[in-house]
């Protein structure tokens, strides 16, 4: 963990987090012992098999459904529901087509009482960052899903949320569109300083992305690989040793993860 990390608050706490679902057959177990302390300004990846229980997780962090046991906090402040201090981006963007991309980016903000003034704004400030201020009377249908995508970045950030939370955002997306938005993201993260938890099945995207990186085994989802990351956060090409190194080992721990399930 570098120093930054070692010193700054926590932005995100999970303490034994557990929980399992019921099914037809029975109970199906989804996690079990889940500690994490996130420092503020990391970007944690977590990373596992189909049925790991990343999205379970997520969904408690985002205060959809408490856990069946543990303890969750962001900021200090015990999760007790979904808040404004947490931005939720879902592999579909789920935005209004009869709204402007402005009034979509603008629609938590109005949520939480921001006047209008202001609200235009944030979002506009919001929209210029993921380069789409062009974009802002358009109706979300005229859009490409990567713009779509952003669009859903950009209204998860305006709020200004201690945490932005990422399921997948770019599983529905092409190879290229992905990994450009994989870039632009990493440029964003830059920018804004934001903590960010992001769910991905890809380790490639993982080790891209994260500045640690967990990996879940299946049924239950529990940790069995727990690494922050070294590498330069400003460039990460691919083909550099350190890239290669973690991306193997972080392969290695899914492919573990995703035998032990079967
Ligand atoms: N609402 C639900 N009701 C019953 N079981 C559920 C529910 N949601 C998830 N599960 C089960 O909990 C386990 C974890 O699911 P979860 O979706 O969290 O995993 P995941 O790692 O996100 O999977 P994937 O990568 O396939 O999206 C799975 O066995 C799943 O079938």
């Amino acid at each position: 963990m570098s120093r930054e990390a070692e010193t700054a608050p926590t932005a995100l706490e999970l303490r034994a987090v557990g929980h399992e679902y019921r099914g037809r057959g029975g109970w199906v177990p989804a996690l079990e012992g889940i500690d994490v302390r996130l420092p503020q300004g990391e970007h944690l990846v977590v990373v596992g098999p189909s049925g790991s229980g990343k999205s379970t997780l997520l969904r408690i962090v985002a205060g959809f459904h408490p856990p069946a046991r543990g303890a969750v906090a962001v900021n200090g402040r015990p999760v007790t529901g979904p808040g404004p201090d947490r931005g939720v981006v879902f592999q579909q963007p789920t935005l209004f087509p009869w709204l402007s991309v402005r009034a979509n980016v603008e629609f938590g903000l109005r949520m939480t009482g921001v006047g209008r003034k202001e609200r235009r704004e944030r979002a506009m400030r919001q929209l210029e960052l993921v380069g789409l201020a062009d974009t802002a009377r358009m109706r979300t249908y005229e859009l490409s899903g990567g713009m779509r995508q952003r669009v859903a970045i950009a209204r998860a950030l305006a709020p200004d949320p201690a945490i932005v939370l990422m399921d997948e955002p770019f599983g529905a997306l092409d190879a290229l569109t992905r990994e450009r938005m994989q870039e632009e993201l990493r440029a964003l993260w830059r920018l804004s300083g934001k903590t960010l938890m992001f769910i991905t099945h890809d380790v490639d995207e993982a080790v891209h992305l994260g500045t640690r990186i967990i990996v879940l085994s299946a049924r239950p989802g529990r940790i069995v690989f727990d690494e922050s990351s070294d590498l330069p956060r400003l460039e990460r090409p691919r083909a550099d040793q350190g890239f290669v190194s973690l991306r193997e080992r972080v392969a290695a721990a899914v492919r573990e993860a995703a035998g032990a399930s079967r």
